[in-house]
């Protein structure tokens, strides 16, 4: 493929892949397995902690051999090079994404309009460190001299989903001291039902949001205020209760935070990407600075990987090229992410805004429209609990469904025999996945269960389950802040990959705008007194539902 507006289904590679897609239309996973004994151990990648077993997917030697030559003929090489080296690969806002400076180690250098990012990065982890321990250690405490004992994270997004799932994650390695709070939705129930539960002198508020902009975040910031200010009416209440993590330093600092509560955000971070800038201090205050390193170190471990291993021994290179596969030769739609650890509940809330955000686009960098498939529908939930919901359709549905089950060998919580249950459920999903039951079988296990003949006819059918629908194993000794760490640097670069493939600006997020300029219309007319004459820039539908909202608030 030449430079970078070529379609990916003009490589080469491209067409093999057709081939080996209708080669392996006809020789099911079963199959591949049946015929080779060492299919688990070579289809699996050690890396950073985390161990993926990829060998339960429609795949042999020559389709992934074919399936990294697509990745080189899209230059994946130097793609990857330009993101480390902090290039402006995000190209519609000519801007580098630097996530990884963020957990890079000390000493090194990438430079960003001539100032070395690394040093900036490392000084805002001292800033925080300083914060983390003044607050931890009750030295700065709220206007009435009480120690914090809750943190309400304010933000949304990629200031929000991140620190949300890391604070979640890492629930064992709470200090104690902290508890978190996160308000991100402009529905005031969620800041009211936190007002409710904590204490006006106790309680810290830290305001996340690179632009300083976003309005669900400055509404609900505001809201906070007021309920601190009402409650505290010392004229230094905001002072002491108020931080921000934000690149509109002034905003902020208009807002009422006071400078030294004040960390910095860059043009060079990506809010889906923020977790390991200072977006990650309400995790550090939970978990403290120690393991929050642990986090990035987990991260950098990743990211090392990333950059050395060999494409076909690549954890989030092969990741990203089996979606690929599915998405454009099998015709898969999406791709379910399925956690089998209570702690990472919200990791497939999180992978939405990081995949869906990144991949959900139809233009190529250069603008032209694609003529394939991008990024997948991202969904999922816990297991076991989506056992008993929607892995009916997952079994038997007509769609083609690529599953990550995501499970930690050793627990947190071991009771009972609860771990090797968990275990034996996700094994057991993914092993009816892949294997399946045939008619025979459902034939011959209504029999053995003594039925009728006519039963048997009547009910085999339904107990069919065609198999052959793939998926991932990815496991860690436990869930930690290292591994969390790898993990959700893993799915960064599989992310990073598939944007690679397809060619896109994966750091740009336009398609958000429209609905945030088309509200700012709305707003006005729901409370507007008398109401507005309609200027025809409207539709039927939109004004006869902002005239019940009118009626049914007495506006
Ligand atoms: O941190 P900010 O600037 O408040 O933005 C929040 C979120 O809003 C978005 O820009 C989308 O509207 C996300 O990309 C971002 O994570």
């Amino acid at each position: 493929m030449q430079g970078h507006s070529s379609t990916p289904a003009a490589t080469k590679a491209w067409q093999a892949l057709l081939h080996h897609r209708q080669r392996l239309t006809t020789k099911p996973m079963a199959q591949l397995f049946a015929e080779d004994s060492q299919r688990a151990s070579r289809y699996m990648i050690e890396a950073a902690g985390l161990t993926l077993d990829f060998s339960k997917n429609r795949l042999d030697d020559g389709a992934l051999a074919d399936l990294m030559a697509l990745a080189e003929e899209c230059q994946l090489a130097s793609r990857r090079q330009a993101l480390f080296a902090g290039e402006p690969v995000n190209n519609t806002e000519n801007r580098p994404a630097l996530h990884t400076a963020l957990r890079a180690s000390a000493g090194q250098t990438i430079r960003v309009n001539g100032k070395n990012v690394i040093e900036e990065v490392h000084a805002t982890l001292k800033q925080m460190q300083r914060f983390v321990n003044a607050v931890t250690g009750g030295e700065r405490r709220g206007c009435t001299g009480e120690r914090f004992t809750d943190v309400v994270s304010i933000g949304i997004g990629g200031s929000f989903l991140g620190p949300k799932l890391a604070t979640e994650a890492l629930t064992p390695y709470h200090h104690g001291g902290i508890r978190c709070h996160y308000a991100a939705n402009i529905d005031g129930t969620e800041i009211c039902e936190i007002l409710r539960q904590v204490n006006p002198h106790t309680t810290l508020f830290l305001v996340q949001s690179k632009s300083f902009k976003t309005p669900e975040t400055l509404e609900n910031a505001k809201v906070a205020r007021e309920w601190l200010v009402q409650r505290c009416p010392q004229t230094d209440a905001v002072a002491h209760h108020f931080a921000a993590v934000s690149a509109n330093v002034d905003a902020a600092k208009a807002f009422g935070v006071e400078a030294d509560s004040l960390f910095p955000m860059w043009e060079w971070v990506g809010g889906r990407y923020s977790l390991w800038s200072a977006i990650g201090l309400p995790v550090a205050l939970s978990i403290g600075m120690d393991n929050f390193r642990q986090l990035l170190a987990g991260a950098e471990a990743m990211d090392e990987h990333f950059i050395q291993a060999p494409l076909a021994q690549n954890m989030p290179v092969v990741m990203a090229m089996l979606g690929v596969w599915y998405n454009n030769l099998w015709g898969a739609c999406s791709h379910a992410i399925l956690p089998y650890d209570q702690y990472l509940r919200s990791l497939p809330d999180y992978l939405q805004q990081l995949d869906m955000e990144s991949n959900g686009k139809r233009v190529t960098r250069a603008g032209v429209a694609v003529t394939y498939h991008t990024g997948p529908i991202i969904w999922g939930g816990l297991g076991a609990n989506g056992q008993h919901a929607y892995h009916q359709l997952i079994h038997q549905g007509t769609r083609l469904i690529p599953a990550d089950f995501i499970i930690p060998l050793v627990s947190h919580n071991p009771i009972a025999n609860h771990h090797a249950d968990l275990f034996a459920n996700c094994l057991s999903q993914s092993q009816a996945m892949m294997a399946g039951k045939t008619l025979e079988q459902a034939r011959f296990e209504l029999i053995a269960e003594g039925r009728s003949a006519q039963d048997v006819d009547r009910l085999a059918s339904h107990k069919v389950v065609p198999g052959n629908q793939p998926s991932n194993t990815l496991m860690m000794q436990q869930l930690t802040p290292w591994t969390l760490g790898a993990m959700m640097a893993l799915y960064e670069h599989r992310t990073f990959v598939q944007g690679v493939i397809w060619d896109l600006d994966s750091f740009d997020q336009w398609g958000v705008e429209l609905g945030k300029q088309l509200g700012q219309n709305i707003l006005p007319r729901l409370l507007a007194q008398p109401a507005p004459a309609n200027t025809g820039n409207s539709d039927s539908s939109t004004d006869a539902l902002i005239a019940r909202f009118r009626a049914a608030n007495g506006i």
